[in-house]
Parts: C-alpha cells; structure tokens; sequence
C-alpha cells in the first residue's frame, strides 16, 4: 500500500528527520517521494535532500494537494498558523498524521474540513535508526485503509501500538521524552566514568552496550524489570549498595515525577491551545 504514496513533512526539525531516516532506511518509499518543508531555514532543508534524497522545498512551492500522507512536525505553537494556511489546501481522504506533543485529533479536526483524516502519532527519535516505540490515535472521521497506511508508514520506524487518545499524555511521558531520561542517566554514568580515569574512547560504548543489554533482556526473555534486578542484586554486594544510595537519594521517585511532570505539560500544552493562549510564548 505504502510503496507509491506521497509524503510531505511540513517542518524539518529533529523528529522529522529522525522519521525521515528512518523511513528511507526501511526502502519502503522512494525518498523522491518523500518531500519536506520549513517555514525559513533553507540550508537544513538542503542537508536533508543531501543526506537523504529526499525532495527538499521551499513551503511556496509544495503542491500539498498531490500529497497522499501530510505530517505536521512543527512545534505544537506553530500549529494553529500552519493549519490555517493549508486548510484550503487539502483534499478528502487525504491523511494527516500529527506528531505534535500535546495536541488532540479534536483540535486538528476543528481546524481542518470537516471529514478530514486525522491521526495522532506519538514516536521518539530512535526513529532514526527504525526502533522507535510509536503510539497512534485515530480521529473521529479516518478510514481503516488510513489507519492501515499509517501503521504500515509507521512500522518503518519501529513498534506501532495504538492506544486510546486518553492515554496519549502518559504515553509521551514515558515514550516519547524517554529516550532523554536514559540519556540523562547515562551522562551521568559517562561522567563519574571518566572521573574515575576509564578509558574515554571505550567508556561511550561500555555504557551503551549496558543498556542496550538490559533492555534486550527484557525484549527476549520476557522477565519484569523487578525479576531482573533480583537477579543482580548479591546480598550485601555492590549493586545492594548502588541502589541503596539510588533509593535514598530519590531515585525511583525521581522517575515516577519526571514521568509525571512529562504527561502534565502535555496535557497542559492542549489546554492552554485551546483557551487560544497560542503566541504567548507559553508553549514550547
Ligand atoms: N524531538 C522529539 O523527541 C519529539 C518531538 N515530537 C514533536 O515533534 C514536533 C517537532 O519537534 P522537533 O523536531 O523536536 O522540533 P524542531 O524545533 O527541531 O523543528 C521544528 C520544525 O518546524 C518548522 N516549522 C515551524 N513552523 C512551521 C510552519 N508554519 N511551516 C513549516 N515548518 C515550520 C521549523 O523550521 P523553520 O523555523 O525554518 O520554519 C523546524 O524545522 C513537536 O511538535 C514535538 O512535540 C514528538 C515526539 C518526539
Ligand atoms: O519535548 C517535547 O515536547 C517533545 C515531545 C516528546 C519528546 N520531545
């Protein structure tokens, strides 16, 4: 289904690209096919066509009308702007996927035509490389077909699940800013690695495979995460003592609050969008 469709990208960003590539790595589509635009930044849409193939364009110039896929990738304050200056340009059937933190399929649909295909998409950066955990929810007036399309699109970046558009704010705290958690924690890891005079070319790569092994533990052995650090955990040896100063220095509550705050901000980012307080500069 996927293999001869069209794909616009309208803002050219981190996510888009992390999706581009991700996409153009699965040859699934052309990349001719796949066309992005900005609002102002020519340059990053050059090293986009560059790095990609893909077909870079001025926003003047892209023919939204031929599109079969259109994915809004700007930051949610841009979003009202960008849907009122495409709506006129949009064709029944034709499907919008929205990767937008924080802004509902109701809030799209109300600044579209009415009957529009909408799709709400919640992927993370690990896209790039075609393991991104990726959530969808369709709106009140997409087909199966579409909703089909966008999975197939979607399965080139990584796990699709589709989940109720309630649990879409809890699902960006865990999964789409979850990439950063990790990344914050191995930081840290990298730095007291480094203090401790570890070789600085290995160190990157040591932490990296740590990771990427406890997570295929979970993956490939189907154990809970608690099991798992059981199972680490000798009786008053060094892993005891490393989570003993992690729990007391409020680790596991450090998680549970960033999580927390994450699904918050999302929730608020549609809130305040809808009382129109959009261009205030509130929302990021
Ligand atoms: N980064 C992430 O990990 C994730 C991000 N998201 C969502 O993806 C979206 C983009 O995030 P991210 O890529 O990080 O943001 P960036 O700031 O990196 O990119 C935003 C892009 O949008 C462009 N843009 C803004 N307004 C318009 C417009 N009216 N028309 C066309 N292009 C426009 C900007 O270019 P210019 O200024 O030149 O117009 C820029 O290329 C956000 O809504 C975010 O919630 C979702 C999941 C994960
Ligand atoms: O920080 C953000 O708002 C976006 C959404 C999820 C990840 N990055």
């Amino acid at each position: 289904m996927l293999e001869r469709k069209t794909i616009a990208f309208i803002g050219a960003g981190s996510m888009a690209e992390a999706m581009v590539s991700g996409i153009v790595a699965s040859e699934k589509l052309a990349p001719k096919n796949i066309f992005v635009t900005n609002r102002s930044n020519h340059h990053r849409l050059l090293e986009l066509q560059n790095i990609y193939g893909i077909t870079a364009v001025k926003r003047e110039h892209l023919n939204l009308n031929s599109m079969d896929i259109i994915v809004l990738a700007m930051k949610p304050k841009d979003v009202e702007t960008t849907l009122h200056s495409i709506k006129n340009t949009l064709k029944p059937h034709q499907l919008i996927l929205s990767v937008l933190a924080g802004i509902s399929t109701t809030f799209i649909e109300k600044n579209v035509p009415f009957g529009q295909h909408v799709i709400r998409v919640m992927p993370n950066t690990s896209s790039m490389i075609g393991e991104s955990a990726t959530a969808i929810s369709a709106g009140k007036h997409t087909s199966k077909q579409n909703i089909s399309l966008a999975i197939e699109l979607l399965q080139c970046i990584g796990e699709v699940y589709t989940i109720p558009e309630e649990k879409m704010d809890i699902f960006t705290g865990i999964a789409g800013s979850g990439p950063a958690y990790f990344y914050y924690l191995m930081e840290h890891m990298e730095k007291e690695a480094q203090r401790s005079g570890l070789n600085s070319q290995i160190i990157r790569k040591i932490i990296a495979q740590t990771v990427v092994g406890a997570a295929r533990m979970i993956q490939e052995q189907g154990t809970s995460p608690e099991i798992l650090r059981e199972n680490v955990t000798s009786p008053n040896g060094t892993t005891a003592a490393g989570l003993a100063a992690l729990k007391g220095h409020g680790g596991g509550k450090a998680i549970t609050e960033a999580i927390k705050q994450a699904a918050i901000r999302s929730k608020e980012i549609s809130l305040q969008l809808e009382k129109s307080e959009i261009g205030t500069g509130v929302i990021g």
